[in-house]
């Protein structure tokens, strides 16, 4: 490779043929080395930051040149103008962000013989330095020195590979080979053959004639064209074989070449390969995606992706650096720890029972409600025993593909038993562990089955010395297979409830620990557990967690009482629909329904006592909510206050009968609680003489009632009468206190929101002791606002519990 100014030069003193066509040949030739000189310029200037010389030039040649120069891409274009002008200056020009140190290093460099070598070491610098960081591009952007920005690209190896081939494809696509030539049959002819310089002509494709000159007799006619040397082929285009063979015929005949020393014709066929790798391409880009997305999937952990559908997908939560939870973290269920203890001090000390001949516990079930801990309880466990964990859940097990269940649960337990001492909880055990007399209508699930089945031979194929301990969670223990529950698998069955009132209170203080407040934290856990009774352990969370964000929100220093009493509203009511408009007099009609139900509450002696009446739409479809000063932990309800419940329920309605001329569809609700709970007191509660002491399931799925046609009028004879009673009992109340409706409505519909301070003073005390003590222990004589009921405008229908089991 020849540095311009010798190219240049070189261009120039070369005697050009008379002919035409080799002199634009020639120009050709030149114009390619020009157009790799400028590359390797390029980069030499880049690298250097050296310009290239501008070598005097005959005047056709400054025209070719200037010509091959548009023909070059822009950025050479500017390069060569730049090092022309650069070196105008004589060098002063060069760039001033160069040291003076570099720069004599540069122009020695370009003087010196050694400039070849120079360059290719610079170059291989360059090629390591983009090697060590793919840096790509950093050209100066500007004409000034050193006035443009540096861009820096960081590719990958595969990406710079790629892109590469690539542009090398679209570029041979482009250029079919800068050392072939096309020229036409007159070219062929003046040039070449009646030169007699064509030493054979190749056929290919039937398309095109390749010409194989003579290359001593080319050197000799045309001495500095690369033509003889072979590396520049020329060829041309031929419209049928039999049309060129006569034309050729005809030529040689013309020139009178004998026809013993005519010029051989082959015929060749080649394959383009660029044409066969395009013919592959949809094939390989088939293969290549459907190997990209597998690895893809599979990268997202070893056990996923297609070869992985039989492996368990366990989280694996290392001891030491993944379970930070502690006994101490999960508050308000001391029974269960005491339970799960055991298991605990089994992990860490097992021959202290194996020594007494003990038979260890293979399991527990860990069963209640959702959000109570469950899965708490199982880590901590974990985190004391200072045991790596296994986290799974058991529909991760039900996959559509047969036989995929079983051998997750054998992969699951296999490598539990590598790290023994572990703990593997199952979550949602009942995804898979569904009593089996039970299964589905209509033939049941065979994969679950054997999935179970798996999982009770696991379970059973431990051996005492082996330290795997199986905890499983499930808000339904009432499903679950009987085989599950039997001494030898899971024996224990630990019950969470939702937390008491004093549990709350311990949860929250865990919770408010990690949270910035001012408030006394033992008050504050106090007064905030006294206003959510129900509230499960994850709801206590999520309650702090909203309160920080509320008060974030409004950009305060603290959470304080208000964010916590605004987040418990959000959690239960959801949000305030500020956007929901309700005209004059449909917000008239919700002020007197809500205001039915809290004048009920007020004054029925049973019922749960207002706390807080609000018209502002909130939530799903709750146009106004009325809240009750919570019951405390009721865990029984007798007669009285079941009745005085359906008749606060029915106040609302009854409210809008006895002011407007017409009732609205909105008591529909009211109405659902009112025949759930009545149906529930002559169904299962034994308090209807008439149906007398007996329980019916409510089963959607059961096709047959389990009692007669008689019992059944007997029942809706009863329901009514029940919901009869509690309307007739609300009328005369509200009858009685319709002045007091009216204070409360039209206060109501003035503010918006009525606390139980305001109730007071438009209603006077409420002529019946508080029953709830703990409450009126944190919020004496206060003015607080507290939870709205879920959607049912009341606290929630507490489960009837037996007295004895
Ligand atoms: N007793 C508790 N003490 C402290 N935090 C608790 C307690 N119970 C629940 N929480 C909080 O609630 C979150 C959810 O609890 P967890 O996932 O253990 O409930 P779960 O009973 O397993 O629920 P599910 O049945 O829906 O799986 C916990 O991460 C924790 O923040």
């Amino acid at each position: 490779m020849l540095p311009s100014r010798r190219v240049l030069n070189h261009a120039a003193r070369i005697r050009l043929p008379p002919s035409r066509l080799l002199q634009r040949d020639f120009y050709q030739l030149y114009s390619v080395d020009q157009r790799r000189n400028g590359w390797r310029l390029l980069r030499t200037y880049s690298s250097s930051n050296l310009p290239p010389t501008n070598p005097p030039q005959e005047k056709k040649n400054q025209e070719q040149t200037s010509k091959d120069t548009r023909e070059q891409p822009t950025l050479d274009k500017k390069e060569t103008d730049r090092g022309q002008s650069q070196n105008a200056k004589e060098g002063a020009g060069r760039d001033e962000s160069q040291s003076p140190k570099q720069q004599e290093t540069q122009r020695g460099r370009t003087e010196s013989q050694k400039t070849k070598s120079s360059k290719s070491s610079e170059s291989d610098q360059n090629r390591t330095e983009e090697s060590n960081g793919f840096r790509i591009g950093g050209f100066p952007g500007g004409a000034g020195p050193g006035g443009g920005k540096r861009m820096d690209f960081k590719m990958d190896l595969p990406s710079l590979l790629t892109s590469a081939i690539i542009s090398y494809i679209l570029y041979r696509a482009v250029f079919p080979g800068e050392n072939s030539r096309e020229i036409t049959w007159q070219e062929f002819r003046t040039t070449f053959f009646d030169k007699g310089l064509v030493e054979k002509l190749t056929v290919v494709n039937r398309q095109r004639v390749k010409v194989s000159l003579h290359k001593e007799a080319t050197s000799r006619v045309y001495p500095d064209s690369n033509a003889a040397g072979g590396s520049l082929v020329y060829y041309f285009s031929i419209g049928s074989v039999e049309a060129f063979e006569k034309r050729l015929d005809d030529a040689q005949r013309e020139l009178g070449i004998p026809s013993s020393e005519r010029i051989p014709v082959a015929y060749t066929d080649e394959i383009s390969w660029l044409g066969t790798f395009l013919s592959f391409g949809p094939t390989l880009f088939l293969l290549g995606s459907i190997f990209w997305f597998s690895r893809r999937a599979s990268s997202g952990g070893s056990q996923s992706g297609i070869f992985g559908i039989g492996k368990s997908r366990a989280k694996l939560f290392n001891h030491e650096t993944d379970i930070k939870t502690k006994f101490k973290d999960v508050a308000g269920m001391d029974e269960a720890k005491e339970e799960i203890m055991e298991f605990v001090k089994f992990l860490q000390e097992p021959g202290v029972y194996k020594k007494l001949g003990a038979k260890i516990p293979r399991g527990a079930i860990l069963s209640g409600p959702p959000g109570t801990g469950k899965t708490l309880l199982a880590k901590a466990t974990a985190g004391e025993a200072q045991v790596p964990f296994f986290s799974v859940s058991g529909s991760e097990f039900v996959e559509m593909f047969v036989g995929v269940g079983p051998s997750r649960v054998r992969d699951l337990f296999a490598k539990a038993r590598k790290n023994a001492p572990c703990i593997i909880f199952v979550d949602e055990i009942d995804a898979i562990g569904k009593s089996r007399a039970k299964s589905n209508f209509g033939g049941g699930n065979d994969e679950r089955e054997s999935t179970l089945n798996q999982l009770l031979t696991e379970m059973d194929g431990f051996n005492t010395s082996e330290q795997v301990v199986v905890l499983a969670g499930t808000n339904r223990p009432d499903v679950l297979d009987k085989a599950l529950m039997r001494p030898g698998r899971f024996d224990r069955h630990i019950a969470i409830d939702r937390p008491t009132m004093e549990g709350r209170k311990q949860i929250f203080l865990v919770h408010l620990k990690r949270i910035v407040t001012l408030e006394n934290l033992d008050e504050l856990a106090g007064k905030l557990s006294a206003l959510t009774p129900g509230f499960s352990g994850a709801d206590i969370a999520n309650c702090v967690n909203e309160a920080a964000l509320i008060a974030a929100r409004k950009i305060a220093d603290s959470v304080a009482l208000t964010h916590f009493e605004q987040a418990i509203e959000r959690v239960i009511g959801g949000l305030e629909k500020k956007s929901l408009v309700l005209s004059p007099d449909e917000k008239k009609t919700v002020a007197y329904h809500e205001a039915g139900h809290a004048v009920c509450g007020w004054y029925m002696q049973h019922a749960d006592p207002l706390l807080k009446v609000s018209i502002i739409p909130r939530g799903q479809g709750a146009l106004g909510y009325a809240q009750y000063l919570p019951p405390g932990d009721s865990y029984l309800m007798n007669v009285s206050q079941l009745m005085d419940r359906m008749a606060m329920t029915l106040g609302g309605r009854v409210s809008e009968e006895l002011h407007f001329d017409t009732v609205t569809s909105g008591a529909s609700d009211d109405f659902n609680k009112v025949t759930r709970m009545a149906t529930a007191m002559v169904t299962k509660w034994g308090m209807s003489k008439d149906v007398g002491y007996l329980y019916f399931e409510e089963d959607p799925n059961q096709l047959h009632k389990p009692f007669s046609e008689e019992t059944a009028r007997k029942i809706d004879s009863e329901v009514r009468r029940l919901v009869d009673q509690a309307y007739q009992q609300c009328r005369t109340l509200l009858t009685e206190k319709k002045r007091e409706i009216g204070l409360v409505a039209e206060e109501l519909l003035s503010k918006e929101v009525l606390g139980r301070e305001d109730m007071i003073r438009i209603l006077g005390k409420r002529p019946f002791e508080e029953r709830d003590k703990q409450f009126e222990k944190y919020f004496q004589g206060k003015e607080v606002s507290a939870p709205p009921p879920p959607a049912t405008e009341m606290p929630p229908e507490p489960e009837p519990r037996p007295l004895s089991t």
